[in-house]
């Protein structure tokens, strides 16, 4: 059974549906009541965009939930994993947060946790029993609407090992390695090598977890200009693109998942989760 604790985000389309309301109190508490007419010796999968604390709020009352009303297994599904990039400390004072996120989740003492394309693989280390579902079905989707006739490019040296699973996974689509540094005293982005000389015309994806404020990619886009790309398209399983579609119109066609949001428009293509899980 499942248990969509988003109204808009419905990825496993075949399962019968919990029914639940939910509000906020006027002091800000998340509270839910979840009818109680299903039978709580089925587990039950939640699924949830979990994107700030307030999110989280309402996870832990739910499960808090379920628990009163006897249900035994309940698995998790977050597509998106909250502060995923915080995942060292880069200067002394600042949390660990990927680890807050995870010790709170963890003590939920959940049957299973589905992550959707985790940022690096401290996500699923820090999480008890987590499942990574990995990106080849979404990049596979892409290049049903692109073509295959691209190379995959992989922006960072984080995210190598990903990419050529993904290249694998699609019979062998050329791989580009690039890099990306950063100035060690402000973290901001200070330049890119892309670890091929020519690229001849030939169209060019890249492939990537988040796309932010978008400054990797647009920075990435030059380089690759630079080296004689041809069109250019952007794939990144979670899109919050906080700066808007306009800075990166660099690209010819830009697609994500409904992983973290919703979006309206078609200034990016969205291959909903339910297609994919
Ligand atoms: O859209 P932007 O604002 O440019 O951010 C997007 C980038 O941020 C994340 O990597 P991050 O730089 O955090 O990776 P790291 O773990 O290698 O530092 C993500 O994997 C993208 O590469």
């Amino acid at each position: 059974m499942i248990l969509n604790l988003d109204p808009k985000f419905a990825p496993f389309q075949n399962q019968e549906e919990i029914k639940f309301q939910s509000f906020t109190f006027s002091g800000g508490e998340p509270h839910i009541k979840i009818a109680p007419d299903f039978d709580a010796n089925r587990k039950v999968t939640i699924t949830h965009r979990l994107n700030s604390f307030n999110d989280l709020g309402l996870l832990c009352v739910t499960v808090d939930a379920l628990r009163r009303m006897d249900v035994k297994i309940i698995d998790l599904f977050i597509p998106y994993f909250p502060a995923a990039r915080q995942d060292r400390v880069m200067i002394p004072g600042e949390p660990l947060s990927v680890k807050v996120y995870a010790d709170i989740i963890n003590a939920m003492q959940l049957n299973k946790v589905f992550v959707f394309d985790a940022h690096s693989e401290v996500t699923p280390a820090l999480l008890n029993n987590s499942t990574v579902i990995p990106n080849y079905t979404f990049i596979k989707a892409v290049l049903e609407n692109i073509g295959n006739d691209v190379k995959l490019i992989s922006p960072d040296g984080g995210a190598l090992k990903k990419i050529y699973k993904v290249s694998e996974f699609l019979g062998g689509v050329e791989v580009v390695e690039c890099s990306k540094s950063r100035d060690v005293k402000t973290g901001k982005l200070s330049g890119f090598k892309v670890y091929e000389d020519d690229l001849q015309g030939m169209d060019c994806l890249i492939v990537d977890d988040i796309c932010d404020g978008g400054g990797t990619f647009v920075g990435l886009a030059e380089e690759l200009k630079k080296k004689n790309a041809g069109k250019l398209y952007l794939s990144v399983s979670h899109g919050i693109f906080n700066k808007g579609f306009e800075v990166l119109n660099c690209f010819d066609g830009i697609f994500t998942t409904n992983s973290f949001k919703d979006f309206e428009g078609d200034s990016v293509q969205v291959i909903g989760l339910d297609q994919l899980v």
